[in-house]
């Protein structure tokens, strides 16, 4: 007997160790990051997923809130070879279930065979194999998920920074370290509500358009569409992430689900036109299909070329599907906050009306 049971979409059932209880289903990924459980743990962009570490140690570095990316843990549960006592007694704390003591190799490679799947969890002393499959068969996909946005957006504008700049960052599920990199670099910046109408940008008047990153099917995430394509032309535009998802869609591109995702920390992306190669943090099921008519796309993904970067000089947009801001990974991007702010500057806008 076992004290915790992991139900995959494939039939299986996977015996664990269980470092957290309750019982819980959502879609099964994997991240390759080997630092930044913290950060990972914290990111909304997880919301309704079970994050399966391919690191086999978790937790060695202990837990600190300075770290986190948000108020608290969006994945639905965790799963490692080995969890530390610090990081299973986070979890417990906050009610999230975790396992550990199970084959992660085998169940990264599961994964990347057959994608993404549903997966339902069981932990403590009365879980059974049979409570794991009840929330596996309750599990949705996670387009069905529509009011997502809801459950990671702040409830009200918030004000961080007392910069030159103003920044309406529309909260999708923003990670802390995106607001951070902005207020860092002389901006304010506005957090507001998910579902943000055109009208409360007029009445805010803001410098600059920002999408934020946020978890799900971008097509769920309508009203900041709309936003875009109200104000395009009008402000310069940003987005990382589901951003660069939602702009694209307002902008004629599409946007598709991939088989599993990418989810790590070097993850390696060319800028088509300088031709350098960077190491970039990834967080993301969901691609950019057809970038549309407006858009460019300026950087790509070495392993399997889908689009990372898009842009529109003359309209002043531009986006990034993997996360410049780091937290956890590589700094090599941190750039992207400096020429997105750039695109705001008031001279260049008085030498542009010339
Ligand atoms: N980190 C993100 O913003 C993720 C975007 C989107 N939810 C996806 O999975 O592709």
């Amino acid at each position: 007997m076992s004290d915790a049971y992991l139900a995959l979409e494939d039939g299986r059932v996977i015996e664990a160790r269980g470092r957290a209880p309750g019982r819980t289903r959502g879609e099964l990924v994997f991240t390759t990051a080997y630092t930044g459980y913290e950060e990972s743990l914290t990111d909304p962009s997880y919301e309704e997923q079970v994050l399966t570490f391919s690191y086999p140690l978790i937790g060695n570095y202990g837990v600190r809130t300075e770290r986190f990316e948000s108020d608290r843990v969006h994945p639905r549960a965790g799963i490692a070879h080995e969890f530390t006592d610090d990081v299973a007694e986070w979890l417990r704390g906050e009610g999230v279930p975790a396992i550990d003591h199970i084959d992660t190799r085998e169940l990264v490679t599961s994964i990347r065979e057959e994608g993404a799947m549903k997966c339902g969890i069981a932990v403590g002393d009365d879980a059974t194999p049979e409570a794991a499959k009840a929330e596996l068969s309750e599990c949705k996909g996670m387009s069905e998920h529509v009011d997502i946005g809801k459950r990671v957006t702040t409830v009200e504008h918030t004000t961080y920074g007392d910069g030159a700049v103003d920044v309406a960052l529309i909260d999708c599920g923003a990670k802390m370290s995106i607001v951070e990199s902005l207020v860092d670099r002389d901006a304010t910046v506005h957090v507001l509500p998910y579902d943000t109408t055109p009208g409360d940008i007029a009445d805010l008047d803001p410098d600059l358009l920002f999408i934020s990153n946020g978890p799900g099917d971008p097509a769920n995430f309508e009203a900041a569409e709309t936003l875009v394509e109200e104000y395009v032309g009008d402000l310069p535009i940003a987005g990382i992430c589901l951003g660069q998802q939602v702009v694209a869609r307002a902008l004629g591109g599409t946007t598709e689900k991939m088989m599993f995702g990418h989810r790590g920390v070097n993850q390696p992306v060319r800028d088509l036109d300088s031709g350098q190669v960077v190491m970039t943090t990834q967080n993301h099921g969901y691609t950019v299909g057809e970038p549309g008519d407006e858009l460019d796309v300026k950087q790509v993904n070495v392993n399997d070329g889908t689009a990372e970067g898009l842009a529109n000089e003359d309209l002043d947009v531009i986006t990034r599907q993997y996360h410049p801001e780091a937290h956890p990974g590589p700094h090599d991007s941190l750039g992207f906050f400096d020429d997105v702010l750039a695109m705001t500057a008031a001279d260049r806008n008085v030498v542009a009306d010339d």
